[in-house]
């Protein structure tokens, strides 16, 4: 990942001029939907893609160092090499973008890729900052952060009180991320918004455009923990407020969905909405991840089926 975002002032003009049509944002996400999938070779293909912008994820209360290393295992090795050769790629060139964890995992994950000699391919992201409610005195949320780059992190995804969004406390909420920026050191920014519990698209495209002004290298929809996680409609107001925020400032903001992401087919649908609303120069892992514990088992199912003609049981991919 490189260095994307070094964040600008706080625009209160900025922020107060939106106001997000939600029938016409529902009228685009019905419209990207209603598209042709993509078949054959071309689905494969855009599958692997999706595959090299999976962060990842074991995020259990009952995660243990074994679940961690098997994370990681597969993540090394996201489709296996039969399959990877029997699409004509070579083995080994397809890893996961990342592993995403609890800071208390972050040392093991490290120790991990780093005996597999994946440390330079394979990212360790680590939540941090009170995950997932970010209900935490400010300066524990600041120390949690310190705490997981040191131990190697180099990604950090955070979480936002979600009350400052709510009361509209913009200044606060800038504050509050900037200080989180200046705690990741050189790890990168991954904020998460928490977007089913803003309330309004509005509140969601505010607070988009508050992240990245703050200096934020993502924005993430999701925990995975709320009601309502990742969906097509509230993808859209965030890549639009990413566009908007580069066409002023010139910083590519990258964009991760998260939660509930569960399916080949939910991959598709996002990698097709992030190429009509930001280009192809997001289509990769340095712009783009899926948060996603459960669907690169789908995915090699999906492939086992292009390669075979026939679907895997559910238990073959279980990993992932
Ligand atoms: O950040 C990642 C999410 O927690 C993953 O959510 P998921 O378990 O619904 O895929």
């Amino acid at each position: 990942m490189v260095v994307l975002n070094p964040g600008c002032e706080l625009d209160l003009g900025w922020l107060n001029s939106i106001h997000v049509n939600t029938a016409a944002v529902h009228q685009r996400a019905a419209n990207l939907q209603s598209r042709k999938a993509v078949k054959g070779p071309y689905q494969a293909a855009w599958l692997l893609r999706a595959v090299t912008c999976i962060d990842l994820t074991t995020l259990g209360g009952d995660d243990t160092d074994s679940n961690v290393m098997r994370l990681c295992a597969k993540a090394c090795r996201a489709v296996s090499e039969d399959m990877l050769e029997a699409l004509g790629f070579e083995a080994g060139n397809i890893q996961t973008a990342a592993v995403c964890v609890y800071p208390a995992k972050v040392p093991i994950a490290v120790a991990t890729l780093k005996k597999m000699k994946m440390e330079n391919k394979i990212n360790v992201a680590s939540v941090a900052t009170g995950f997932p409610s970010g209900q935490y005195p400010l300066e524990t949320r600041l120390a949690e952060i310190r705490w997981a780059v040191e131990k190697g992190a180099h990604e950090i995804d955070i979480v936002v009180d979600r009350s400052l969004v709510i009361n509209k406390l913009w200044v606060d909420l800038y504050q509050e991320i900037q200080k989180m920026k200046e705690a990741c050191g050189s790890a990168h920014l991954k904020t998460i918004l928490a977007v089913g519990e803003l309330g309004s698209f509005d509140n969601v495209y505010k607070a988009s455009l508050v992240a990245m002004m703050a200096g934020s290298d993502f924005i993430k929809t999701s925990t995975g923990k709320e009601a309502v996680n990742a969906t097509i409609p509230v993808g859209i107001v965030m890549c639009r407020a990413i566009k908007d925020y580069w066409t002023r400032t010139g910083y590519q903001v990258g964009f991760k969905p998260a939660g509930g992401i569960r399916t080949a087919a939910d991959s598709l649908a996002w990698l097709i909405m992030i190429k009509e609303e930001l280009g192809n120069d997001w289509l990769n892992n340095k712009m783009f991840r899926f948060g996603a514990s459960g669907l690169l088992g789908d995915i090699e199912r999906q492939l086992h089926h292009h390669i075979t003609g026939r679907y895997a049981s559910a238990t073959q991919f279980a990993m992932g």
